[in-house]
This record gives C-alpha cells, sequence and structure tokens, in this order.
C-alpha cells in the first residue's frame, strides 16, 4: 500500500466549526450592559462583520445558526456577503406549519444555491436582568468594581434577576450539544454567530475550562474562531488568517498555559 494510502480510502470525517461573536453593537460602544436587550450593529460593527466574513471566506459552510437578537444576525449575513461560495443565505422559518409551507423554496436548483440560518433564542446573550441599559463604569463605581466584575465574568454569580454564565451555559450548550453537534457529526460544517457570553459557555464545553478558567477569557467582537470536529473531539484551530492575535481569545496566565498545550498538540500534530 502506497504510504498515506489509508488516509485516502479512509478519510476521517472531518467537519469545521467557525464561531462569531457579532460585530460592535450600539450598547457596545457606549458601554452599556445589552443582554437581551435587541440593538443593532455600529458602523464599526458592520466593518467588523465584513471583516470577519473575508478571514471565513474560504471555509465550507452548509449551515448557519444566529440567535434571535439583530446584532448576530446582522454579522452573519454581513460576513457571508463576503464568502466565496456565493449562496444565498435564507432564514429558515418552521415556528408554525404555515410558515413551513410560506417560506418553502421548490426549486432544487436554487435550493442548492442557498444557506440554511436557523434561528436559535437559546444563542442569545445572557440576559442581564436589572443591569441591562445601565452604564457598566458607572455601575462599578456604584456597586462596586468587585462585583460588578463578578457578575460579568464569574461563573455562577446572578446579576440581579438576571442570568449567570452558568444559567446561560444551560440553555446554550444544551441547544449546542442537540442541534449543533449532530450536524457536525454528519459532516456538515457549520458557522455560529452569536454573544458573548452564549459563545463563552460553549468555549467552556468545547475547550473543558473550569469554572475558574472561564472567568478569564474575553470574547472580541467579529473575530472567528474555528474549531475542527473530528471522532467526537474539538481541535482548536485558533482564528483564520491571524492565530496569534491577542483579542482573538484573551487569556490571563491560567488560559495562556491551556492555549498553549492545544498548539503544541496541533503543532505536534502537523509534524506528524
Ligand atoms: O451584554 C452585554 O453587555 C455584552 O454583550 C457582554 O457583556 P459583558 O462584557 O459584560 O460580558
Amino acid at each position: 500500500m502506497i504510504r498515506g494510502e489509508q488516509y485516502a480510502l479512509f478519510p476521517a470525517a472531518e467537519s469545521y466549526l467557525i464561531l462569531i461573536r457579532h460585530g460592535e453593537s450600539m450598547w457596545n460602544e457606549k458601554n452599556l450592559f445589552t443582554g437581551c436587550v435587541d440593538v443593532p450593529l455600529t458602523s464599526k460593527g458592520v466593518e467588523e462583520a465584513i471583516e470577519a466574513g473575508k478571514r471565513i471566506r474560504h471555509l465550507p459552510i452548509d449551515v448557519v445558526y444566529i440567535s434571535a437578537l439583530i446584532r448576530s444576525q446582522m454579522t452573519a449575513m454581513l460576513a457571508l456577503t463576503e464568502h466565496h461560495c456565493k449562496k444565498v443565505p435564507i432564514i429558515v422559518h418552521d415556528e408554525t406549519e404555515q410558515a413551513k409551507v410560506w417560506s418553502q423554496i421548490y426549486s432544487e436548483g436554487t435550493e442548492m444555491q442557498s444557506v440554511p440560518v436557523i434561528k436559535a433564542w437559546q444563542l442569545n446573550e445572557r440576559m442581564y436582568g436589572e443591569l441591562q441599559g445601565f452604564n457598566k463604569l458607572e455601575t462599578a463605581e456604584r456597586c462596586g468594581q468587585e462585583q460588578v466584575y463578578k457578575w460579568r465574568r464569574s461563573y455562577d454569580a446572578r446579576p440581579p434577576n438576571g442570568e449567570s454564565l452558568e444559567m446561560c451555559l444551560r440553555r446554550a450548550v444544551t441547544y449546542f450539544k442537540e442541534q449543533i453537534e449532530p450536524q457536525l457529526s454528519s459532516g456538515k460544517n457549520v458557522m455560529v454567530v452569536a454573544h458573548a457570553n452564549s459563545l463563552r459557555s460553549i468555549l467552556m464545553y468545547l475547550d473543558k475550562l473550569t469554572a475558574e478558567e472561564v472567568i478569564h477569557l474575553e470574547l472580541s467582537t467579529g473575530v472567528p474562531m474555528l474549531y475542527i470536529y473530528r471522532e467526537n473531539q474539538f481541535i482548536r484551530r485558533g482564528s483564520p488568517l491571524a492565530s496569534m492575535e491577542n483579542g482573538v481569545y484573551a487569556y490571563t496566565e491560567n488560559l495562556a498555559t491551556y492555549k498553549q498545550n492545544l498548539l503544541d498538540e496541533v503543532l505536534d500534530e502537523v509534524s506528524l
């Protein structure tokens, strides 16, 4: 057998998972707690979304997941305008039988030229409760920096009448496992455009981060993160075109060590 032939005969089933936090929103710009308030992108956010699209333009995408919030939807649609396949992203409406029938595509050829976009509230930003609409800096001055940091970054602290990261994880990761993972294991390439905390919770699951490690995890707006899904494992590949950027997956010492280990694993794999 020629070297490598076994791989050609039995190629490992692999699929891509792209995760993107939406571009800058009008409340990100004002530094306001946003949560589930439905705020659109700024012009900088629009540019970030287009730039994200350029960075992933050559990666195959078969299905897209967005949240129910406009900032995630704008980001996904704008990013896809840059995709080399030039397929048309079409939002799936299956909330009722009538919605299904009324949004049906009857031409097979046209359907092949489209990418289904699935909207899921479970991917929404964590609900920030009574902090929504308040300025983050002013809230820190009023309630104390430490308290606000806990509300924003810890795993289990709940903002007043809002969701903790743990609560957000319960809905976002459950959805990910039940709906998105089966797509990946069937060989589909998936893009998910969501939010800082719904994605932090998904990354916690993918990268097996502990409650202590996730505290230090910050995500920049509009930066794609790529994973390869193979044999039920998620292999982190950083960010297309700029994998060494600090902002991609901001971290402190704990996460730096953790990330270095992942990088070493990938390098070992490449040199095999
Ligand atoms: O909801 C918000 O205010 C932001 O999108 C994320 O907020 P955070 O930086 O406090 O997690």
